[in-house]
């Protein structure tokens, strides 16, 4: 089999092989993308199509890589979103050395992609870019984050806790199911909002006499560099956005780590709440089996979860998911969204 493990381009890789077209010589026919888009940025792979199942080398070649700012259409509208697409789109081509006629396949995991109109609309989008030929795929974005755990499999369960949270489950029939991911309002508490929240009531609470003393409001005031309490009411107004409010769960955890009873409180809910969602999904997929111990993974994504800290989130998590289901395998993908996304792709056109 050739060594297709470099940084070289398609046409270099075409070149390398050479002979009949085999699964064992590694034939690449063309690329695929696999597109991530974020709240914050988005991100397109260019990778080559190994059209032989779900045998490709580990770890599979980028070709080219290439990011572009937010994609998601209720965020920065539709014209802005479809630019930066096409715009990512056309760089990571660049870079891998390829054109678009030698693209067979593009998937994209885009967040907030829940009704097949969403999808419909973004499919049109990427359909006029490409010949008539290319598979496009549109997916939620928690679809490819599985996939980039799973090396391209739809089958097991994801569990992303970043500035939102959500859970996410196929069985081996392509049964789906959901659980969590409708936002602040609707109870996400294990999402970095959701402790966050939490940590911006507590000091408040404490501030009025209506709950305990906590090492959360020094911590907190210190890093928005607020001088009082009353202040958090203006700043917590001031601006819309989840991700400020989500971006002070390190400072519950420094809190907890320093033995705060509250902080510690709110991440433990937080890591329960994130495993009830897990334990949903896996019950509602019978992904446990009858006896409740079968095998199965579940891929662990999101700042909440890897942190890597003292007090570990991810690793409080998945203690419960296990202590539910002795045969889940924790997972944390070693490729990014967007690998998952091409991974995905490459294993819908050879199936
Ligand atoms: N060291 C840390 N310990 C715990 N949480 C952290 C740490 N660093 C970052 N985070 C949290 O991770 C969250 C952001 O994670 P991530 O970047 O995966 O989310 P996102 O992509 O913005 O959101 P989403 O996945 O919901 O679209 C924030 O809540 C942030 O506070």
């Amino acid at each position: 089999m050739r060594n297709p493990h470099s940084n070289g381009n398609l046409r270099k890789l075409q070149a390398d092989g050479g002979g009949e077209a085999t699964e064992e010589n590694g034939f690449v026919d063309g690329v695929i993308l696999g597109l991530d888009g974020g709240a914050t940025s988005t991100v397109c792979v260019c990778v080559p199509f190994f059209p032989f199942g779900d045998r490709f080398p580990e770890p599979l070649p980028i070709l080219g890589r290439a990011v572009a700012g937010c994609t998601n259409r209720n965020s920065v509208g539709e014209t802005a979103a479809r630019d930066s697409l096409e715009h990512v789109i056309s760089e990571a081509l660049v870079q891998s050395g390829s054109d678009k006629s030698d693209v067979r396949g593009v998937c994209l995991g885009v967040s907030g992609v829940n009704h097949p109109s969403d999808q419909e609309k973004i499919e049109n989008w990427i359909r006029d870019i490409f010949p008539s030929h290319v598979k496009v795929y549109v997916q939620n974005d928690a679809i490819v984050a599985l996939a980039s755990g799973t090396m391209g499999k739809l089958h097991g369960c994801v569990l992303i806790a970043g500035t939102g949270c959500i859970a996410y489950g196929f069985d081996e029939d392509g049964k789906e199911a959901r659980a969590s991911g409708g936002g602040p309002i609707l109870g996400d508490w294990g999402s970095g909002y959701g402790i966050a929240a939490q940590a911006l009531t507590a000091v408040i609470r404490a501030h009025d006499g209506r709950g305990p003393q906590t090492m959360l409001t020094s911590t907190i005031l210190k890093a928005l560099g607020l001088s009082s309490p009353d202040e958090l009411i203006g700043w917590t107004y001031a601006d819309p956005s989840w991700a400020r409010i989500a971006a002070l769960v390190p400072q519950v955890v420094s809190c907890a780590e320093a033995g705060d009873e509250i902080s510690d409180k709110i991440l433990v809910d937080a890591a329960e709440d994130l495993a009830l969602s897990v334990k949903a999904v896996v019950q509602r997929l019978g992904l446990c089996g009858e006896d409740g111990t079968a095998s199965f993974p579940v891929v662990m994504v999101g700042g909440v979860l890897n942190a890597n800290q003292k007090w570990d989130i991810g690793k409080e998590v998945s203690k419960r998911i296990n202590r539910y289901f002795p045969g889940a395998q924790t997972i944390i993908p070693k490729v990014e969204p967007a690998v998952g996304a091409a991974l995905l792709a490459m294993n819908f056109l050879s199936s």
